[in-house]
């Protein structure tokens, strides 16, 4: 019998409404058997916004309840985990007041605005016994678990430098400055916005290469370039150096460019990977295999595709932890949110991107 985890989803935005799509795509077309999912209710500041979710996103089905107000959703007893998709700023208050309901928790990235409001809901997340994720949905995916496996295999030798990108181009001057991708107030800009992905290709390929030991980088290099329009980052570029495995991960973001393909390069003693664009769900990546003088002797293109946007994978990796009484993932635990967010809390104050005061719940250096 497969397990079923009822969902309590928070907020009606852009991505909610694929996160629910997905948790209703049949788990039989992805081959997974045991876990399930269902949509047991949605929250809105707005009843009747969530009611138009769940027409959009959930064939209106009449199980599924409206709610205009995130603590109904939060005291719901048909609930079990909760979905948070809120701008970044406020994932610390929402997560929170989840928790202390004693639901479940998988919330978006950046799991926080930093490492010290991360580090307050996971002390409140083992107060309550509750699980609880980052959405760092990538990991998840068959194409960077093949390409981790790859580099476990040993062919292609020692990673040596990683490059990672990710960029998309918002419109910067034509969309209002209260948009989430401008507002300072919501954690606006590349860093917190795009950054969680060049970073997590730079933790998938390094970070988690077994020789590293889990070992975190050593050194961290950041720039950043804001935007006059309303002070947050719209370039950044930061470089992680790894002692342990002698590698370095080269990674960026932008909020006023198109991504580029390939969007990750993972450069290898006897070969490389390059990743096509979009690096957050990627579906082909190349292998290319070095002779004699580092010159390619052999190529290989592979290619994944599955039923849905992709987001089911890590529904599927909460609903087994929350099944089998864990408290986090072994695929993204909250060690690498902490990591992630450390990083994210280096870089901005390398490149002197504060966010306004009060946005901040709790504050670094705690
Ligand atoms: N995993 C992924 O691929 C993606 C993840 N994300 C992450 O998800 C989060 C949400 O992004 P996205 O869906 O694009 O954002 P949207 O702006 O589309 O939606 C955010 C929703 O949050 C709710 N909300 C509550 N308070 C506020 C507020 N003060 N200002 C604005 N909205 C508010 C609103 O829902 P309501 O009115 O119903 O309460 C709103 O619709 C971000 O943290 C982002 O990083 C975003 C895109 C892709
Ligand atoms: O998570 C995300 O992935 C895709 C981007 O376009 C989006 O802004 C970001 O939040």
């Amino acid at each position: 019998m497969a397990t079923v985890l009822r969902w309590g989803i928070i907020s009606t935005g852009s991505i909610a409404g694929v996160f629910v799509k997905d948790l209703l795509v049949d788990p039989k077309t992805r081959d997974v058997h045991d876990v399930v999912h269902k949509v047991a209710a949605v929250a809105s500041r707005s009843v009747e916004k969530a009611q138009e979710f769940i027409n959009k996103n959930a064939g209106g089905d009449p199980a599924v309840k409206a709610y205009g107000t995130y603590e109904e959703v939060y005291a719901d007893q048909d609930v079990d985990a909760i979905y948070i998709a809120t701008p970044h700023t406020l994932h610390h208050d929402n997560a929170l007041d989840a928790i202390r309901a004693k639901k479940h928790v998988l919330c978006e990235k950046p799991v926080t605005s930093n490492a010290s409001e991360l580090r307050a809901l996971l002390a409140a997340a083992k107060e309550n016994g509750v699980f609880f994720m980052e959405a760092m949905w990538t990991r998840f995916q068959p194409l960077p678990q093949a390409v981790m496996k790859l580099l476990e295999g040993g062919e292609l030798g020692a990673p040596v430098v990683l490059h990672a990108d990710l960029s998309g181009n918002f419109d910067i001057h034509n969309i209002p400055k209260t948009h989430r991708i401008l507002d300072p107030v919501l954690g606006g800009g590349a860093i917190l916005d795009l950054g969680p992905y060049p970073l997590v290709w730079a933790i998938m390929a390094l970070y988690e290469n077994p020789l590293n030991k889990f070992t975190p980088p050593s050194n961290i290099s950041a720039s950043i370039l804001k935007t006059p329009l309303t002070g947050v980052d719209a370039n950044t570029s930061f470089t992680l150096t790894f002692p342990k495995i002698a590698a370095q991960a080269i990674l960026s973001c932008s909020i006023n460019l198109a991504a580029s393909s390939p969007g990750v390069t993972i450069r290898c003693e006897k070969g490389a990977i390059h990743v096509a664009a979009p690096i957050y769900r990627p579906t082909s990546f190349k292998v290319e295999y070095f002779g004699a003088n580092s010159k390619v002797v052999r190529e290989e293109e592979k290619s994944f595709e599955y039923v849905g946007h992709g987001m089911h994978f890590e529904a599927d990796e909460v609903a087994r932890c929350i099944r089998d009484g864990k408290s986090e993932s072994a695929s993204w635990g909250h060690n690498k949110s902490l990591l992630e967010m450390a990083v994210f809390d280096e870089v901005r104050k390398q490149g002197g991107y504060t966010l306004p005061a009060g946005v901040e719940k709790v504050v670094w250096p705690n």
